[in-house]
């Protein structure tokens, strides 16, 4: 039996905890997948490398329009891949290599393998048992497949294993109309795959803002094959190798057949992965773990961080919460809280999509009064230069106070565009003065937000 002062379990933002703060503490970390977690290894990272490739493929499909012929001549996947695994993988493995063995981490044991509690504070670890005065669990997420009779022998894919498939299928079928399923969408139908999307839902990302979900969901079905409101019941693969996936929707039974399956219907909390009833840590009706303002669960002493504990599945977020629980494990008197009043998100589709704060639908289920302001790419000067069609930025603000309550973006560079919302309502900072008391370069793109702001009809100063 070993003890520690630490025992930190999983190395996504969990790694990011220990530095040399902790050079006094005698800590252990445990992971028992690749080391650096979802993000970096299966998840934000690589997606975003394949986008930003996506995007350059896409761009001969629309460049006569600027009266630019391009074409594209091809699309080498396995270079694609190997490029962007060659980048990460390292660094993945530079990771495993810092903590195991660098003389930074001499007080620092990592652990290769499950976690899983045996009894209050007392933690396995391949055979081996470990003690500790704070546990920090880091445990992620991981896909959920669910329950489609004939799936599991035809084969399938999640997030984990799309990015490393040895060849681009002809035909791809995406099951889910969440961020995997939009943003593998683009990035496959740009490199010209063929992609049949099946939603069961009658909108492809139903928690955005209602305009926003609609304007997507056009955009998509223009793109590719957008079933919604289908329900996959089989999966069975053909002997000469493609799989029919068997749907039923209120017009009846239909079929895709395609060469390769991406299940995209959300990720469950790894909280069932480490026996946590042996330690008393509690989790919720979805199985997330439950944590008070400062992080920690229901054992003293015991602190949860990231997709395992939150109902936001974010790197950004997990990323805060790492920051509260470092801070709490260094300063048990005097801990902070975390704070997740102002939490954006973006979808790096195509187009991108960024959000923060309440949607329209939210702000009237609730009850609460806003006024809102809508400004379309094309009336800008740089929508101008894109041509953009279809873009617009949607901002809810109180109408009295013109505090900032919402912001929906969908259209070139949302996820850079929403920043100045981002920074305006975690400050304060309303609306009038936001759009009048600071220059906004011309003829940026930026110009999307200080016109929406403008457009605001707010009640003591618009
Ligand atoms: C395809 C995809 C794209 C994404 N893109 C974005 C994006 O663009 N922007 C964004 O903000 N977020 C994105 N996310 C979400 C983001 O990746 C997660 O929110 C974030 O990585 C969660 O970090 P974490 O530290 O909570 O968990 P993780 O990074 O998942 O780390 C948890 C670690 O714990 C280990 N573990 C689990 N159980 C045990 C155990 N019992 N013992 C030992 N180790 C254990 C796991 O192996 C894992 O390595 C994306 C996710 C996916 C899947
Ligand atoms: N850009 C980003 O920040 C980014 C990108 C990818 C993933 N993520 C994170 O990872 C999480 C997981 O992504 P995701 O797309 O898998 O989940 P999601 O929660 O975004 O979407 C899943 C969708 O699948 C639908 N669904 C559920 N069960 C289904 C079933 N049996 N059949 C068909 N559809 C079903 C749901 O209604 C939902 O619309 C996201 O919620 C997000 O937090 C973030």
């Amino acid at each position: 039996m070993t003890h520690y002062d630490v025992v930190i379990i999983g190395t996504g933002s969990g790694n990011t905890i220990v530095n040399h703060r902790f050079a006094d503490r005698k800590v252990a970390i445990v992971e028992r997948g690749t080391f650096g977690g979802t993000c970096l290894n299966v998840g934000c990272i690589p997606t975003k490398m394949f986008v930003h490739t996506a995007d350059l493929a896409a761009v001969p499909s629309t460049s006569s329009r600027y009266g630019v012929d391009e074409q594209l001549l091809g699309v080498r996947w396995p270079e694609i891949r190997d490029r962007i695994f060659g980048r990460i993988d390292p660094i993945a493995a530079a990771g495993s290599e810092y903590r195991h063995h660098h003389a930074d981490n001499a007080n620092v044991t990592v652990y290769d393998g499950t976690g899983r509690f045996t009894g209050p504070k007392e933690l396995t670890v391949n055979g081996e048992q470990l003690t500790a005065d704070q546990f920090v669990i880091a445990a992620g997420s991981r896909p959920i497949v669910p329950f489609i009779p004939g799936l599991e022998e035809a084969g399938f894919h999640t997030s984990d294993t799309i990015m490393r498939l040895e060849k681009l299928p002809r035909r791809l079928g995406i099951i889910g109309s969440g961020f995997v399923a939009a943003e593998f969408a683009h990035v496959f139908s740009s490199y010209g795959v063929e992609v049949t999307l099946i939603a069961r839902s009658d909108l492809l990302l139903r928690h955005e803002d209602h305009d926003i979900a609609t304007r997507f969901t056009e955009i998509a079905q223009g793109k590719y094959d957008v079933r919604l409101n289908h329900d996959t019941v089989r999966a069975v693969r053909r002997d000469d190798g493609p799989i029919a996936l068997e749907t039923l929707s209120p017009d009846g039974p239909d079929e895709v057949v395609v060469d390769e399956v991406l299940v995209a219907v959300g990720r469950r909390p790894n909280s069932d992965t480490m026996d946590l009833d042996r330690t008393g840590v509690e989790v919720d009706a979805e199985e997330r773990v439950i944590v008070d303002e400062y992080q920690q669960t229901t054992v003293d002493g015991i602190y949860a961080l990231g997709d395992v504990t939150s109902p936001q599945q974010l790197k950004h977020v997990a990323n805060h919460e790492a920051r509260v629980v470092k801070h709490n494990l260094l300063n048990p008197a005097e801990r902070i809280k975390s704070d997740h009043r102002f939490v954006p998100h973006a979808v790096f589709s195509s187009p991108q999509i960024a959000g923060v704060g309440l949607s329209e639908e939210e702000a009237r289920d609730r009850g609460i009064p806003y006024v809102v302001g809508i400004q379309q790419y094309a009336d800008i000067a740089y929508g101008w230069a894109m041509e953009d069609t279809t873009g617009f930025a949607k901002v809810l603000a109180d109408p009295e106070t013109g505090q900032i309550i919402g912001c929906h973006i969908l259209g070139p560079q949302a996820s850079s565009v929403i920043q100045p919302v981002i920074q305006a309502m975690s400050f304060g900072l309303d609306a009038y003065s936001m759009a009048r008391n600071q220059f906004w370069i011309h003829p940026a793109m930026s110009e999307l937000i200080e016109n929406a702001l403008l457009k605001l009809k707010l009640q003591p100063k618009g």
